[in-house]
């Protein structure tokens, strides 16, 4: 089923657009698939994606999307974004000195016209879809021994595994805690519905106070979720196989969800949640991301080819993300983002979660720091995140 929150054509694609730009797109006649008239390439870019495109970038984008013509040209594109491209700052979204261990978050209010995540206004459902926690397991982690506990969610909007990484042990699913009709204590423990630790021969899925692990007595279900002091950790993830499996370095995405999980294993860190969402190459799937991907070979940039596919520049929705940390009990959260679309959509049509700062993502090669991603593909990759997309990064101190 569809994500109903991010209709693929939403209603409000009615861009402007200058003549010159019909020119300049024309693209060279071996392309594949048949590129569209630019008046509907543009015409059925995602606004909400665009909204926040200075005139400048659509003209760049010009210069660009003729370079498949010349796709002997050495690509000018430094190999990491410099200052010199980043937008200048506007209140909330500096990106702090990297040199902390768990960069400073930035306080963050939605409401507020300067509340450091822009003025887009995602599509939102006006229902939350239902999520429904099926199983759990402890997964002891490489990260330098940390475990973590694997939610696996179903819901009702499609028929995709969403998951919820878990760090810390303070933080419990309330739909898998739910009681089920007829099921034994055994069926609890095989689903991961109990407290405390496995061990062989557990029997019951509360753990008795004293009992091997020492927890203390206590019950299962929605009154015993523990309230914390600090808001959750969390990250909003999107499925990546090419930058999380298959060592692509046309992305950070496999970076970012190591530096997530790294982050939230910090000792004092409080744990923290991964919210992985199934929404591969931004909601188009691995197979369009991968002509996505020939069409940035052929000099388009990442949102010129997603649009020259006829897929909105980024087709995501974080409904499911919104639901299952509703379900995870999380009501305020730290958001480990520079995407502004997510900070604004995760909150849900009711606010039913709200982000109250922003930890930004900045890239480690842009820190220094070993195993960063070094790439010209990263680094237009980076780029058009900045320029077209939005996201609300800078250079950090080097
Ligand atoms: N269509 C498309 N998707 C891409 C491309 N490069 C990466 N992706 C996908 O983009 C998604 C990564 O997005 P996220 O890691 O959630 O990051 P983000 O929304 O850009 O923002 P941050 O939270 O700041 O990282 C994954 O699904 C990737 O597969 C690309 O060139 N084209």
């Amino acid at each position: 089923m569809p994500n109903l929150d991010s209709p693929a054509h939403p209603p409000s694609w009615n861009l402007q657009h200058d003549v010159e730009s019909d020119e300049l797109l024309q693209l060279p006649p071996f392309y594949s698939p048949r590129p569209l008239p630019v008046s509907r390439a543009i015409s059925e870019l995602d606004l909400n994606s665009l909204s926040s495109i200075p005139h400048a970038s659509l003209s760049s984008h010009h210069s660009s999307t003729n370079s498949p013509l010349h796709s002997d040209q050495e690509s000018t594109l430094p190999d990491l974004v410099s200052p010199a491209f980043t937008p200048p700052s506007t209140p909330g979204i500096q990106t702090p000195s990297a040199s902390q261990h768990i960069p400073r978050s930035i306080p963050v209010d939605s409401r507020a016209t300067n509340g450091g995540c822009g003025q887009k206004k995602p599509k939102l459902l006006k229902k939350l879809p239902e999520v429904n926690c099926v199983v759990r397991a402890r997964i002891p982690t490489t990260i330098g021994g940390t475990e973590m506990f694997l939610h696996l969610y179903q819901n009702n909007e499609d028929n995709k595994e969403h998951l919820a990484i878990v760090f810390g042990n303070g933080i419990r699913s309330r739909s898998l805690d739910r009681v089920r009709e007829g099921e034994t204590e055994m069926d609890r423990l095989i689903r991961g519905a109990y407290t405390g630790r496995l061990y062989p021969g557990r029997t019951t899925s509360r753990q008795p106070e004293n009992s091997k692990g020492g927890a203390k007595l206590d019950s299962i279900g929605e009154d015993n979720v523990e309230e914390k002091a600090d808001s959750a950790m969390v990250r909003i993830h999107s499925e990546c196989y090419t930058g999380e499996t298959v060592w692509s370095a046309r992305c950070d995405c496999g970076e970012q969800l190591d530096e997530a999980a790294r982050l939230m294993s910090l000792p004092g860190s409080g744990g923290g949640i991964i919210i992985y969402l199934r929404q591969e190459g931004r909601g188009i799937g691995l197979g369009e991301k991968l002509k996505a991907y020939n069409l940035q070979d052929l000099g388009s940039d990442t949102v010129e080819a997603n649009l020259l596919l006829r897929h909105p520049a980024d087709a995501r929705s974080y409904g499911l993300a919104t639901a299952m940390l509703e379900d995870l009990g999380q009501k305020d959260i730290r958001l480990l983002t520079n995407n502004p679309d997510k900070v604004r959509a995760v909150e849900g049509p009711n606010r039913e979660v709200v982000v109250k700062e922003r930890v930004p993502m900045i890239p480690l090669a842009w820190r220094g720091k070993t195993g960063g991603i070094r790439s010209q593909e990263v680094g237009g990759y980076l780029k058009t995140k900045i320029e077209k997309m939005g996201h609300m990064l800078q250079m950090g101190d080097p």
